[in-house]
């Protein structure tokens, strides 16, 4: 390994044993899939809020579990966002491990890809932003923005082909797009594994009834302190069925993770 960077994080093997059940594994012989291994991954406060506010960028996690997200990212093909944590965050949405590409690898071996969803093409990213300088620092790679068609005007779209990302464009009128279509899309295009970190509309989303079957495992974070009312909320539409509220998914297989302050729970999402 060349010299680690500075700034580069450590997640040591004792703790990432505990998580590895969780995360991806290639099968000794790959098989069409219409979707990848999704990982749903964020951290909440004690009243389930996922910041402050809308826009408002709030640290939840410890230096501990801070560094597990990023050991989940040098797991994962691609990490993705919605447009909203996008202009909220203006995230570098790379992976800070030690010996990771950037940090202390070899070229980007390690490195998720970025993927952001924004329908309406609202993210207004620019060379400052974060993510495209850290990808045209050879710290990480170049997002691929999930976009209505021409959503995403040519200068931008000439900034990430220049870095090597790109718009993978739909025919939504810029209005909602399945997750089935969205995650069929990524795993033909090479994806295998996904982490989604949020936020409060697209976890929501996956945590419905109709897509419980998408998300094959949970890893979250839970911080010991209240946000109180008005913050990003987790949670799900109600599960309605012959007129009777039924819960709407369970997590299966659990295990809790004390990581520094935070404990991170893990598990499998059923329907309940
Ligand atoms: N603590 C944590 O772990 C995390 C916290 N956050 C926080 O969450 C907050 C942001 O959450 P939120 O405002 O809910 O925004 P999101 O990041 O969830 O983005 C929501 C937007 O994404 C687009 N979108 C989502 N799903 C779809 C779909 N299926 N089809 C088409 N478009 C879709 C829509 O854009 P449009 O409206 O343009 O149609 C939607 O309004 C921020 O404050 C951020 O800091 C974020 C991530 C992790
Ligand atoms: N795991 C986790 N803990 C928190 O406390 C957070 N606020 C987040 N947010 C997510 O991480 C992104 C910012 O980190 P980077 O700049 O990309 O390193 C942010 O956009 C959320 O996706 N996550």
């Amino acid at each position: 390994m060349a010299n680690p960077a500075r700034d580069a994080l450590h997640f040591p093997s004792h703790h990432a044993q505990q998580i590895d059940p969780y995360i991806p594994t290639l099968p000794a012989t790959p098989t069409p899939t219409t979707k990848p291994h999704v990982t749903l991954t964020f951290a909440t406060s004690l009243d389930s809020q996922l910041s402050l506010a809308p826009g408002i960028q709030t640290a939840l996690s410890g230096p501990e579990s801070k560094a597990m997200t990023h050991y989940l990212r040098s797991k994962h093909d691609a990490i993705l966002i919605g447009v909203g944590t996008a202009v909220a965050d203006n995230p570098s949405l790379n992976c800070r491990i030690e010996g990771v590409g950037g940090y202390g690898g070899e070229g980007l071996e390690g490195q998720p890809r970025p993927v952001v969803i924004d329908p309406k093409g609202r993210w207004t990213f620019s060379a400052d932003s974060k993510v495209l300088k850290l990808a045209a620092e050879g710290k990480g790679r170049a997002p691929w923005v999930v976009a209505g068609l021409g959503r995403v005007d040519e200068e931008r779209r000439g900034m990430l082909e220049s870095l090597r990302g790109k718009v993978l464009e739909f025919d939504s009128s810029g209005s909602s797009i399945s997750w089935s279509e969205i995650l069929n899309r990524l795993v033909n295009d090479g994806v295998k594994s996904v982490m989604i970190e949020g936020g409060g509309g697209v976890i929501n989303e996956l945590l419905a009834p109709e897509n419980v079957g998408l998300v094959d495992s949970v890893i979250l974070t839970i911080a010991p302190v209240w946000l109180g009312k008005g913050g990003v909320q987790v949670c799900p539409d109600a599960r309605v069925e012959d007129g009777q509220r039924l819960a709407v998914s369970r997590l299966k297989d659990v295990k809790w993770v004390p990581l520094g302050d935070d404990v991170v729970l893990c598990g499998h999402p059923r329907l309940a």
